[in-house]
């Protein structure tokens, strides 16, 4: 098998550290579920490419790659709803996986397959170029504070990797509910000449002013708009697609009054 090529991160820019392992005990039945049903589920981490459709048996349905699937309670229900699509999840936090093996087992799930690490290196190593057919990435961490921002996920030099593994014509959604972080996916995601936004809505930036302009090095990576992009309209989000479960962190936020914004792409 050929060797990943990593021409669309050719730089290999300092891995975002978008994680903090959260403590958390792994319960006896994810225990459980990781012993007799990772075997089968569960792949490991490996520096070299994935045989995706060796990965799920032979299957050649379309691949979706899922970042940060939490306790995996949307994923599972995605891939059961989807069950002509097959569902690669990556986490971290070890209950979480435990806890979406379970789910596999309880719902009989077979189109799903897990990796616990960083999703960051798996997208390097691990996924070829133009092999994915559509990524999820839902309420990815906020990091709320300005000096945790060069911790979001969404940058501009990590959704070049993340494109460079999508096929021509697949798809790119994300949710958050965090207003700052949705306007920088906007802005960030829109600027990205391979991605077509596919909402047909206007927006202007509200969390955003000039003030986040200035200091350039203070703070390396952080998101910095442009004096053009605060004073433009921008194509902005759609209404949740109809595969997108609510979660009931979700729900509790919406009955709070605070938005979700979902946002969707196309690699062109
Ligand atoms: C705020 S939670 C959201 C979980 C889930 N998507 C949901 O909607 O409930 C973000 C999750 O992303 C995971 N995460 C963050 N960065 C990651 C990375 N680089 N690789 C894998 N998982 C990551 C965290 O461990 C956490 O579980």
């Amino acid at each position: 098998m050929s060797k990943v090529d990593s021409t669309a991160s050719a730089k290999h820019f300092d891995r975002i550290r978008s994680f903090v392992l959260r403590a958390g005990r792994t319960t006896a039945g994810q225990q459980r579920a990781i012993e007799e049903l990772g075997p089968q589920f569960l792949l490991s981490f490996k520096e070299t490419p994935l045989d995706l459709v060796g990965a799920f048996g032979g299957s050649t349905k379309p691949k979706i790659l899922e970042i940060g699937f939490g306790m995996g309670e949307t994923t599972a229900k995605i891939a059961a709803l989807r069950s002509d699509d097959d569902f690669l999840g990556i986490e971290v936090h070890p209950p979480g996986v435990g806890a979406l093996l379970k789910l596999i087992g309880e719902n009989q799930l077979t189109n799903l397959r897990v990796i616990r690490h960083d999703a960051v290196e798996v997208l390097e190593k691990m996924i070829a170029p133009n092999s994915l057919d559509g990524i999820h990435i839902y309420f990815a961490d906020p990091w709320h504070k300005k000096r945790h921002h060069k911790r979001r996920l969404i940058q501009a030099e990590f959704v070049r990797l993340l494109v460079s593994r999508l096929k021509p014509g697949a798809y790119l959604h994300l949710a958050t509910d965090w207003h700052n972080y949705a306007e920088q996916m906007l802005l960030v995601l829109n600027a990205e000449a391979t991605l077509q936004n596919t909402s047909n809505e206007l927006v202007k930036v509200e969390t955003f002013d000039a003030s986040d302009i200035a200091k350039a090095d203070e703070i390396p990576n952080e998101f910095k708009p442009t004096l053009e992009q605060l004073n433009a309209q921008h194509a902005g989000y759609v209404q949740r697609p109809a595969y997108r479960p609510v979660t009931k962190f979700e729900n509790r936020g919406i009955k709070l009054g605070h938005g979700v914004w979902d946002l969707v792409y196309k690699k062109k």
